[in-house]
């Protein structure tokens, strides 16, 4: 299956053109006649028979880019000297570096942020541990911990293959929270093994952000380090996608005129996001969800060897529809798709209730492609950023991790993920809402700042902030943006 992997996929191509054998005019029509978009032309060298140029071109899939590069080469006169692709270019030797916060300048500095004076700050921490959170990277800074066991939707791809995504979750925590984010990609796809090691590394963090983790051994993993760490751990794929999701439905559902409690949802995909999902939807007031995975849908006539699908079954699918997407997504007003590319067919679009709302969430690549189905839906949402309405995670981690770090939240509850979820909700006012804009944009930085706020509120509420209010209320005066090169003390 082709779908198009968007719009600003671009290559540059260098190449040594022979004056005498072809004109730039003549490459440049072959381009656009083959389907590429020329965006930029830059002259590298120019020498008196022969001239190098980049041509940065746009390409709608990477089949083109290839079948391009192959018709360039065959052109007399024309040398590729390289193809670079600027996706690759900007992960070159990785996307984040530790930067310190100050200079050392001299001795005097030297001897205070390293030995011998280092050694009061270390004795003051060890007489009383929680001094760590104001005198260590630990009071902002998460660990982004993979196994790479289901990365995006491109599977058990390994720790190293995985790191490309921790480090942007990371540039994303910083950037958008001011959040200091480590990626760590472990070498074990072991459940007691990743907890012991979390467990290990917490001393460092304020917060851990479990992602690209596969089901169901990450509800075990989450469930276990919550109840044993006394920071705040959160799986990004289940939590984050949850609660943008549900933030993305309050508003479509206000756009279509129908009330959530009566709609009939669909779930496809019913591992750590879809599960998830559901479960925030039961909480929202949603009656009838239907969950359906590789083998159709999960009903509670059948027994199941993941005990999840088990609890699954018998929360969801109240009249115990049986059978494959096609055959229950009939008359559905909602489709959350958090399963693969691919799954959801136009002709089940058509099936669905009027004014059908579709999130097809699956990354890289989603579950129908929505030039597809933009014809038969209302609203469309996917999980990528080349489209309206992105529906991603990044909407919620950095500004739930920036709260429950400002409050020193101990747990990230039930409580302070609705509150975030209403809080992206709200960012879409009742004026600016449309088929194209029923979830704010990632670079909004309202998302943030209210997600902080009501985040922060609610974890007051629930009793798990550990800092008295009025240090908290200080440092939510300061902004985000000041959090950058934030330093303040207390004991
Ligand atoms: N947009 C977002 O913010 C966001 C967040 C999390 C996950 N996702 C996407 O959702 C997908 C699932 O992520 P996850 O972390 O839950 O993974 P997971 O491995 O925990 O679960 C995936 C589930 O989907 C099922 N599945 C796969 N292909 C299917 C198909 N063709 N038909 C029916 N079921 C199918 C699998 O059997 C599994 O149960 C991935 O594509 C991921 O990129 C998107
Ligand atoms: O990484 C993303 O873009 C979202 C999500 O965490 C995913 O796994 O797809
Ligand atoms: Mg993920």
């Amino acid at each position: 299956m082709s779908i198009s992997m968007g719009a600003k996929t671009s290559i540059i191509l260098r190449l040594k053109l022979e004056k005498e054998l072809v004109s730039f005019g003549k490459i440049a029509s072959i381009i656009s006649e083959v389907g590429g978009d020329i965006i930029a032309i830059d002259v590298i060298q120019e020498g008196k028979t022969f001239t190098i140029r980049d041509i940065t071109v746009n390409i709608t899939d990477y089949g083109l880019g290839d079948r391009l590069v192959s018709i360039v080469k065959e052109i007399s006169g024309v040398h590729v000297i390289n193809v670079s692709d600027r996706t690759f270019l900007m992960h070159l030797g990785g996307k984040i570096e530790t930067v310190p916060k100050m200079p050392i300048k001299n001795r005097d500095d030297l001897s205070r942020v390293y030995t011998p004076e280092v050694a009061r700050v270390c004795k003051a921490i060890q007489e009383k541990s929680s001094r760590a959170h104001s005198l260590t990277i630990k009071r902002n800074t998460v660990a982004v911990v993979s196994d790479g066991s289901a990365v995006l939707g491109l599977g058990n791809i390994g720790p190293e293959a995985a790191m490309p995504v921790m480090e942007g979750k990371a540039m994303l925590f910083k950037q958008l929270a001011g959040v200091d984010a480590f990626p760590i990609c472990l070498a074990t796809q072991d459940t007691e093994e990743i907890i012991r090691i979390v467990k290990a590394l917490a001393p460092t963090f304020g917060g851990i952000n479990l992602e690209d983790i596969a089901s169901p051994k990450c509800f075990e993993i989450e469930q276990r380090l919550s109840q044993e760490l006394d920071i705040p751990v959160f799986h990004d794929d289940q939590h984050g996608t949850a609660v943008v999701a549900l933030a993305g439905l309050i508003n479509a559902v206000k756009l279509v005129g129908k009330d959530l409690a009566d709609c009939k949802v669909v779930v496809c995909g019913i591992g750590a996001a879809g599960i998830a999902c559901t479960k925030m939807l039961l909480a929202a007031g949603v009656r009838d969800v239907i969950g359906v995975d590789r083998e159709g849908a999960i009903v509670a006539t059948r027994r199941y060897e993941n005990s999840f699908w088990n609890w699954y079954a018998a929360h969801t699918n109240p009249r115990r529809l049986e059978g494959s997407l096609s055959e229950v997504i009939k008359g559905a007003d909602i489709f959350i798709g958090v399963s693969g590319p691919g799954v959801l067919k136009v002709e089940d679009i058509q099936s669905m209730a009027p004014d059908p709302i579709v999130f097809a969430m699956a990354n890289p690549v989603p579950e129908i492609a929505p030039d597809q189905a933009e014809p038969y839906v209302r609203v469309m949402a996917t999980g990528r950023s080349d489209y309206p309405n992105q529906i991603n995670n990044v909407l919620c981690f950095p500004g739930i991790f920036r709260g429950a770090l400002d409050c020193r939240a101990s747990k990230i509850t039930e409580e302070m993920k609705l509150a975030a979820a209403q809080a992206i909700a709200s960012v879409v006012s009742d004026e600016e809402l449309s088929e194209q804009y029923i979830i704010p944009s990632v670079f909004n930085s309202r998302v943030v700042e209210k997600v902080r706020e009501a985040v922060i509120e609610a974890a007051y509420q629930s009793g798990v902030a550990r800092r008295d209010r009025r240090s908290t209320q200080k440092e939510m005066a300061k902004g985000i943006a000041a959090k950058e090169n934030a330093f303040s003390f207390s004991m």
